[in-house]
């Protein structure tokens, strides 16, 4: 699902008015109307007192919409008028007009914190505050209205964005509200993907106010949320007359003393992601573990015999190879992973340890592959391409770095995000029981094991981080968020890729 900019909303506003020829108050009235169904086919009548906070902006606008919908349906609603400007809105003022006609009880306008209402905890908030206008702190008494829906406990409903809340900036220290849902009109939001915004959304829903279509489909936006129908779109099905050898050799040089585990963990998933052929790379002393472990993966070991890797050669021709995982950053292990480089030639995934060393020594991000693919998180990333003021620009860093290094950065988080060339693929799977040690090593061997079996390195990690937290999410269904654990995730890679085909995806509202 496409995320569009702020800029290309207020585009797509002005293409819908154009191609249906009618005024941007029209618009407003659909958004409006949705908004009141969504509200009415929940409530079904029910005596809630229904507290609607208005800007004095299109959001604002919105809200009386909704108002004059619920008071010509029978309920009992009192409109609030956030008085933070006088700069109201041509359609915020045509949308007060309206309701005006319609009740005698006209919205009650808050100028301080002395005006505020009381909030009970059975009633509804609409949250029609700011919507994507937002571009700079609110004032203190109006982040004081936000403190007190949070305090209510009452229900909130956010229209378009929570209130506090900017579409494209992350505004410092600033209250937002924590609204119950967030129902956005026609594209999610960004900033409800990021760590330090997305914390305050619990549940956001869709709804399509029937934006024009052409607009639509042929804008192009940085930014694109994968769900179950685009990975369906990217699995590439397995062929009858195929052999291990059609989906290729994966090595995975993985593991020092103490660290096997993850060499065991990132072999499994690789395996059980679908590749032809599986070896790994470790310390002699990690044969045993590998060997019993997994019987069905080969194993090369270095010739010497110390703790960590310390020479990393062999003579298997690989389709890709992933490198990091528990790999340790001994001087020693630092060396032959600088030799490696030098010589290989083989698409790479990198993770752990190998992104540690490029980060200490980052002329080695020189030597890489093209189109080879990195997974940190957020601390390695850091270490990669620096500190960043807030998430946006952590966006804008890691574009930059992938394209002076002409590489796909998977940026591991609650919504793990993979840029590339410009581009955003945002993910939707995962749970926070994946906040477990070793998650990350089975992504690793996922993206190795896809890229074995021909999957392009792009697709390979945005396809391979949502298999990954699907994998996740089928899980918790059996373990709960503190029993998964990283092995659990491996067992659970095939049930996500058969319930690519199981059932629909919820679709957006309407
Ligand atoms: N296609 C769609 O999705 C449709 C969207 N629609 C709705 O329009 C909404 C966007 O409306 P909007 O542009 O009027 O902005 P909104 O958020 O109401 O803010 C109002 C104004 O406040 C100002 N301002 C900003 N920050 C401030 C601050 N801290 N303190 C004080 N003032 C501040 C700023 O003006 P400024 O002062 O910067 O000139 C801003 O313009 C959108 O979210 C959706 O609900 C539908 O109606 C139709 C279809
Ligand atoms: N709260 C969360 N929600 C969704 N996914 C998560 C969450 N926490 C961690 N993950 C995922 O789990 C993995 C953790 O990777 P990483 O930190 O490298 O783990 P490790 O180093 O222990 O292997 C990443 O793929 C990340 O996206
Ligand atoms: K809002």
């Amino acid at each position: 699902m496409k995320i569009l900019s702020k800029d290309q909303i207020y585009a797509a506003d002005k293409a819908t008015e154009q191609a249906e020829a009618i005024p941007s108050f029209n618009l407003m009235e659909r958004a409006g109307g949705y908004a009141f169904q969504y509200i009415h086919q929940r409530l079904q009548g029910q005596p809630v007192q229904i507290k609607i906070f208005c800007g004095i902006g299109n959001n604002g606008g919105d809200g009386l919409v909704i108002a004059r919908n619920l008071v010509e349906n029978g309920y009992s609603v009192k409109t609030y008028i956030v008085n933070y400007s006088e700069n109201r809105s041509e359609d915020f003022l045509n949308a007060l007009e309206e309701l005006k006609k319609k009740t005698t009880k006209w919205p009650e306008v808050l100028k301080s914190v002395a005006d505020f209402p009381e909030i009970a905890p059975e009633d509804l908030v609409v949250d029609c505050i700011f919507g994507i206008g937002l571009n700079r702190p609110a004032a203190v008494w109006v982040q004081q209205l936000f403190r007190l829906i949070n305090e209510s406990s009452a229900y909130t409903l956010a229209i378009d964005i929570p209130s506090g809340m900017a579409i494209d900036q992350i505004i410092p220290d600033s209250e937002v509200v924590r609204a119950t849902v967030v129902l956005t009109f026609q594209t999610p939001k960004l900033a409800f993907f990021l760590p330090q915004s997305g914390k305050y959304i619990n549940n956001w829903e869709v709804l399509d106010i029937g934006l024009d279509r052409n607009y639509l489909n042929s804008v192009k936006t940085k930014a694109q949320l994968i769900g179950k129908t685009e990975a369906q779109q990217m699995y590439r099905p397995r062929q009858k007359f195929s052999h291990k050898g059609t989906y290729g050799h994966a090595l995975l040089i993985a593991g020092s003393y103490g660290k096997m585990g993850a060499a065991v963990l990132s072999n499994k998933a690789c395996l059980s992601s679908g590749a032809g052929l599986v070896t790994a790379y470790s310390t002699r002393q990690g044969l045993p573990i590998l060997q019993t472990s997994i019987p069905e993966v080969m194993v090369v070991t270095d010739r010497h015999t110390g703790d960590f890797i310390e020479e990393i050669q062999f003579d298997i021709e690989p389709d890709v190879i992933g490198i990091g995982p528990g790999l340790g950053t001994h001087k020693s292990t630092q060396k032959a992973f600088e030799e490696f480089l030098k010589v290989n030639k083989t698409p790479l995934v990198l993770d752990a340890d190998a992104l540690n060393m490029l980060s200490e020594n980052k002329a080695l991000l020189d030597l890489l592959p093209k189109y080879s693919i990195l997974t940190p998180h957020p601390k390695e990333l850091e270490r990669l391409i620096g500190e960043w003021k807030d998430d946006f620009e952590k966006l804008e860093k890691a574009e930059a770095f992938s394209a002076k290094y002409d590489c796909i950065l998977v940026c591991k988080d609650a919504h793990t995000i993979v840029v590339f060339e410009g581009n955003y693929y945002v993910n939707t799977s995962g749970n926070p029981g994946m906040a477990t040690g070793g998650s990350g090593d089975v992504l690793t061997g996922v993206l190795t094991g896809l890229v074995a079996q021909g999957y392009d390195p792009l697709t390979a990690a945005i396809f391979g981080s949502f298999i990954h937290g699907r994998a996740a999410d089928i899980a918790i269904n059996h373990t709960g968020y503190e029993g998964l654990t990283a092995g659990v995730i491996v067992e659970f890679l095939g049930q996500a890729f058969l319930d690519l085909f199981h059932e629909p995806e919820k679709q957006p509202q309407k």
